[in-house]
């Protein structure tokens, strides 16, 4: 059944897409219902930055793809934003650091050399594969549905806020210097995805566009959910870790065999 076929306003296609957000984001999975939660250990909270990471530095990649499609100057001065907000803004202008540094202090705060996690050689295939997808898709597709597909940024401050609070009280090696990436994420992540959902709601003018809207969200709803599929996976039901994946030092013997 093609459910959101058939959409006649943008009233039902933002409807829709906060549908899409109950049923399908990732706050629902249960590797971050753990994460959250303060039930994971060391090393499972390590695997997940760091496998996290190569989600942070294809961002900017996958922004400057729909840059570089983009035919209407004012898009591209709104979308420029985000590649600042991750990159760290040149000559030190607002602030200076961006959302990369910022997570590889995490990385750093717990236990991790950046130097090993910048280098992408410890992330799952199936991360890479899903983040890939992701740059892939917005490289390919039409420019509505590359807007749509960040519109999960719709749901992310609902995580964030979750997702603070419920480190700092569930582990004693996460501090509150190392959750500066999440608090910044508070303001930027609304203005973007308000940005994004107006542009929508107003070019995706017919049945056929609003339908292809709903399903560039769901798409991306997949990327982030099988990126903590692979995670859960490796790192909490023992399925093993594959050859060259990051192996967390109270994790040594489980590689997969
Ligand atoms: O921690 C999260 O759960 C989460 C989710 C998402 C998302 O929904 O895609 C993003 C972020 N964080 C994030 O920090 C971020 O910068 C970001 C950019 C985008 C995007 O698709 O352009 N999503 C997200």
């Amino acid at each position: 059944m093609r459910r959101y076929a058939g959409l006649a306003s943008a009233e039902e296609l933002e409807k829709a897409l906060r549908e899409i957000g109950a049923e399908r984001y990732h706050n629902l999975h249960p590797f971050h219902r753990l994460l959250h939660g303060g039930r994971l250990n060391r090393g499972q909270v390590q695997a997940w930055a760091l496998n996290r990471y190569y989600y942070q530095s294809r961002i900017p990649m996958k922004d400057a793809a729909l840059l570089a499609r983009c035919t209407d100057p004012g898009l591209r001065r709104e979308w420029l934003q985000r590649i600042l907000d991750h990159d760290g803004a040149p000559g030190g202008r607002e602030g200076g650091e961006g959302g990369i540094e910022r997570w590889l202090r995490l990385c750093e705060g717990l236990g991790l050399d950046p130097v090993y996690v910048g280098g992408e050689t410890g992330i799952l295939p199936a991360v890479r594969f899903a983040v890939d997808a992701y740059r892939h898709f917005v490289a390919e597709r039409s420019l509505l549905e590359a807007v749509a597909s960040s519109l999960t940024e719709l749901f992310a401050p609902g995580i964030h806020a979750e997702r603070i609070p419920g480190m700092l009280a569930g582990y004693d090696f996460v501090s509150e210097s190392m959750m500066g990436y999440f608090r910044i994420r508070l303001t930027q992540a609304p203005r973007d995805s308000g940005f994004a959902l107006d542009y929508v709601r107003e070019h995706a003018d017919s049945p056929e566009s609003r339908e292809a809207v709903c399903n560039a969200l769901i798409f991306k709803c997949d990327v982030l959910w099988a990126q903590l599929d692979a995670l859960h996976h490796a790192y909490v039901l023992g399925g093993g870790i594959p050859a060259g994946a990051f192996v967390p030092e109270d994790m040594t013997g489980r590689a997969a065999s």
